[in-house]
């Protein structure tokens, strides 16, 4: 597991976040735009070329490989990546999890066009991977350390509507590196996907030296 260490201060970090949110933002929107425009094919071709302009001059400095969860020295992850919450991601809806004193999990998000499966419905695969990080979130937050999904069961109760949806997720027990966690997804008539996961806090953790380790060296980076 990548467990890169970066020394940025909260300001720091929300100076980023204020020119990267506002970005992806924008590609979410030209997202929705390609699915949805009735605008003619020269439009179109000529959409692609400036397109195409805009990514030539992201690539003229890029990140090898994927963009990882850095964490910064007090231990805040920054999964600015990821798939359902990444804030640099624009095919993350993106989910915003709230955590709350009872281990409960909770967000609500709106899931437009770009998360179609049926006709006007929710793609199940879609369901299914934002109820699996509210159940690795429940469970990383309540064990303190990260947890992955060893087992999850998705049940399709009917059919979700895009539009606005809320999910919840909370731990029902743990047994060693196992926790046990249940989430639902519901629209505003009520749940329409349930899961269950068996979440697993890996063998392979760094251990408090190796973290100490880690953050050594990203002082060294730093004071270098
Ligand atoms: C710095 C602290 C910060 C704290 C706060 C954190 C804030 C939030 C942070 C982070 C949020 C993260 C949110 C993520 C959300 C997204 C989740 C995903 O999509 S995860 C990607 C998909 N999942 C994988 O890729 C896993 C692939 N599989 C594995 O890596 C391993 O197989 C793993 C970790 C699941 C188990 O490996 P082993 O070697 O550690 O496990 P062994 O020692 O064999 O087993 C331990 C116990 O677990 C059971 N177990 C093992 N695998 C299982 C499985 N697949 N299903 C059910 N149980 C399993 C075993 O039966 C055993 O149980 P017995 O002790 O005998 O009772």
């Amino acid at each position: 597991m990548d467990f890169r260490l970066v020394d940025l201060s909260a300001d720091e970090i929300a100076a980023q976040l204020a020119v990267v949110e506002p970005l992806t933002e924008s590609v979410r929107a030209l997202i929705d735009a390609v699915i949805r425009t009735e605008v003619p094919d020269d439009d179109l071709d000529d959409a692609r070329r400036r397109i195409d302009a805009v990514t030539a001059s992201l690539r003229a400095a890029q990140k090898p490989g994927s963009y990882g969860v850095p964490f910064t020295r007090d231990f805040t992850g920054m999964p600015w990546g990821n798939a359902a919450v990444g804030v640099r991601n624009a095919i993350a809806p993106p989910l915003r999890v709230d955590h709350h004193d009872d281990g409960t999990a909770t967000a609500r998000v709106r899931l437009g066009a770009a998360y179609e499966g049926p006709a006007g419905l929710v793609h199940g695969g879609i369901s299914a991977m934002l109820l699996d990080q509210m159940l690795g979130e429940a469970a990383s937050v309540g064990n303190g350390t990260p947890c992955f999904t060893g087992t999850l069961t998705v049940k399709y109760l009917r059919p979700t509507p895009l539009g606005d949806v809320d999910l919840r997720a909370r731990t029902t027990g743990s047994e060693g590196r196992k926790v046990f966690v249940r989430a639902e997804l519901c629209d505003a008539d009520g749940p329409t996907v349930t899961a269950e996961g068996i979440m697993v806090s890996p063998r392979n953790l760094p251990s408090p030296d190796q973290i100490a380790k880690l953050r050594a060296a990203t002082a060294a980076d730093h004071d270098a």
